[in-house]
């Protein structure tokens, strides 16, 4: 198994053609650093994520994309740890953000505002405004009534806000269900149907700068049909808006590009740019990708000990110390991330379930066959959580938020300190109560 997961990380780094994650004396080490030195020195479960990794992955897909002259605007929901952001940032990386956090963040990082773009479907007027007020590049809006909330906002600051209008194509991406986004019944975006009159709108209102048009059909996506179906259908509707006098200026292509987590191999970069170049390279348009995942995922492992070997009539379960508080897709998709050892120390290969100490039945990372035997106190990998990992992690079970460690070379430090649940109960601060019996009726 480890050798074979090791295959897969290193498949997931993809064109890259770098090795980023390894074994040497049967340790496993992330560039120039053993990672269970790491562990020595912080407290499991941790996230480490390789600088390498990252910076390989930017340089990588901002090659592919040069011949159609895309721009990449990272997803930091994906991975918004600052010093990630301020690798990406210091690379050129614009931002994609969902909110007024991820806006601090990324700025925080050393983005200008100039390079960032907010998408997601429920912007509070406060966000809006505090993105406005620090001259964001890019307002996507994904409804009417968002619309209108921005032109009330913009209105009473006084400045023009550029926005893009968020097409829902009708295309089906091929992912999970849970991580589609561009199906006529997924909540993002606007139909296609209704761009038009509401593209005028954007047009006739002097508080917007209706400068395009973004799409994201989902995430997770191994197979680029769908861009086709979906970049065409963009095509389509720029030549028809130009038609009916409407300028088109940027198109926001959205990310969604996946990894190889458990088998397959990722998506051909330069495929993804033909397609792109393709259907909508000739429009004579800015054009921005958003990728999240396929820039960090690769990039982090989750380490975890194992705290005990339970044997029961059909099975055999390795109860680690990282749960799905930490890691949440498994209980989320079914993703299977894949695991190794930090040392290979034994022989032979068995099954395990491998589950975390939640108290929850999905708790469970999977069922790994072809493990080498397992003992209380061994140490795991679990690989690719770079992305969606951290930035998805909860206290639930007043549990310490796992710490995240950057590795450069043959260094490493740490980059977010364990949040513990004992810091969160010094913040948790009475107040006086609200309401009274007349409030209440
Ligand atoms: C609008 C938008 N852009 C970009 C992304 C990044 O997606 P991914 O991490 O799959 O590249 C997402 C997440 O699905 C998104 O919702
Ligand atoms: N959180 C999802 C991706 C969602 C992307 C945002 N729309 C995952 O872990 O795969």
């Amino acid at each position: 198994m480890a050798e074979h997961a090791i295959a897969l990380v290193a498949a997931a780094g993809a064109e890259t053609g770098s090795n980023q994650l390894v074994y040497r004396d049967q340790t496993l080490q992330m560039e120039g650093v053993c990672i269970d030195t790491i562990a020595g020195a912080v407290p499991t479960p941790f996230y480490c994520y390789s600088s390498d990794a990252i910076r390989t992955a930017y340089l990588t897909l901002s090659a592919a994309l040069k011949p159609i002259g895309a721009s990449v605007c990272f997803a930091v929901k994906a991975n918004g740890n600052l010093s990630v952001l301020g690798l990406l940032a210091a690379l050129g990386s614009g931002m994609d953000i969902v909110s007024g956090g991820e806006l601090e963040r990324a700025e925080s990082a050393g983005v200008p505002a100039s390079k960032i773009i907010f998408s997601g479907v429920g912007k509070k007027r406060s966000e809006i405004a505090s993105a406005l007020e620090v001259g964001i590049h890019q307002l996507n809006v994904e409804s009417e009534a968002e619309l209108d909330a921005v032109i009330e906002v913009a209105g009473a600051l006084g400045v023009r806000a550029p926005v893009a209008l968020r097409v829902n194509p009708d295309v089906d991406a091929g992912t999970h269900a849970k991580i589609s986004t561009g199906k006529k019944h997924d909540k993002f975006g606007i139909s296609f149907e209704d761009i038009p009159a509401l593209y005028a709108k954007a047009l006739a209102a002097p508080e917007l700068d209706p400068v395009g048009l973004a799409v994201h059909i989902g995430s997770q996506i191994l197979d680029l049909s769908p861009y086709r179906s979906a970049y065409s259908r963009i095509a389509d509707l720029v030549r028809s808006l130009r038609s009916q006098g409407l300028p088109v200026r940027r198109l926001d292509l959205g990310g969604g590009i996946g990894i190889p987590y458990d088998h397959g191999s990722s998506p051909d970069l330069g495929e993804y740019a033909k397609i792109v170049g393709e259907t909508v390279g000739g429009l004579d348009c800015e054009l921005t990708v958003e990728p999240g995942r396929w820039l960090v995922g690769p990039a982090g492992i989750l380490v975890a000990e194992v705290l005990y070997i339970k044997e029961t009539a059909d099975r055999l379960t390795a109860i680690v110390d990282a749960g799905m508080n930490d890691l949440m897709r498994p209980a989320m998709y079914g993703a299977v991330h894949p695991v190794f050892p930090l040392k290979q120390v034994r022989q032979g290969s068995h099954t395990y379930q491998i589950a975390g100490p939640v108290c929850e039945s999905s708790d469970i990372f999977g069922t790994y066959s072809d493990l080498a035997p397992l003992r209380s106190g061994d140490r795991l990998a679990f690989g690719c959580a770079g992305a969606y990992g951290a930035s998805m992690a909860s206290t639930y079970n007043a549990r310490d938020l796992a710490a995240e460690v950057l590795v450069d070379g043959d260094r490493f430090r740490v980059i977010r300190r364990r949040q513990t649940t004992k810091a969160l109960l010094t913040l948790e601060e009475e107040t006086e109560w609200h309401g009274s019996p007349s409030t209440l009726r």
